[in-house]
C-alpha cells in the first residue's frame, strides 16, 4: 500500500528530525526508554484490536492504530519496510 510508504517516510523523519509530535515523542528516550514506550503501545493496540473484533465495533481502526504502531517500532529499529515486504513474498505460496 503506497500509504504505508508515505507514513513509513514520515516517520523516518519524525525519528531523524525530532519534532513536537507523538510519532517524535514515542520514538525518543525521556524518562521512559523509547522501546519500551513503543511495545507498551503494541500491547495496548493488540488488546484493543482483539476487544474491537470482540464487540465487532472499530476494526479498522484499531487494526490500523495496531499497523501504525508496527510500523514506529520498525523505524525505530532500522528495518526497511522493504524487508518486510521481502519477508512477505519469500513466504507467498
Ligand atoms: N497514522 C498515524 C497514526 N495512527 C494513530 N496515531 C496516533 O496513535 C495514538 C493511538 O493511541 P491511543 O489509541 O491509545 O490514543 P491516545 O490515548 O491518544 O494515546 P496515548 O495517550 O496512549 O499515547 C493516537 O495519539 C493517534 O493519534 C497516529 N499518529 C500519526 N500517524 C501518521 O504518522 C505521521 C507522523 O505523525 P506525528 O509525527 O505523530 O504527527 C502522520 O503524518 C500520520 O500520517
Amino acid at each position: 500500500m503506497k500509504i504505508l510508504n508515505e507514513v513509513y517516510k514520515v516517520l523516518e523523519d519524525r525519528r531523524d528530525n525530532p519534532i513536537d509530535s507523538y510519532s517524535s515523542r514515542l520514538m525518543q528516550d525521556n524518562g521512559k526508554a523509547a522501546e519500551d514506550k513503543i511495545l507498551e503501545k503494541i500491547g495496548e493496540e493488540c488488546a484493543e484490536l482483539i476487544i474491537a473484533s470482540k464487540n465487532n465495533e472499530n476494526i479498522v481502526e484499531e487494526a490500523a492504530d495496531l499497523i501504525f504502531h508496527v510500523l514506529v517500532l520498525l523505524v525505530y529499529k532500522g528495518i526497511k519496510l522493504e524487508e518486510l515486504s521481502k519477508e512477505f513474498l519469500r513466504r507467498r505460496r
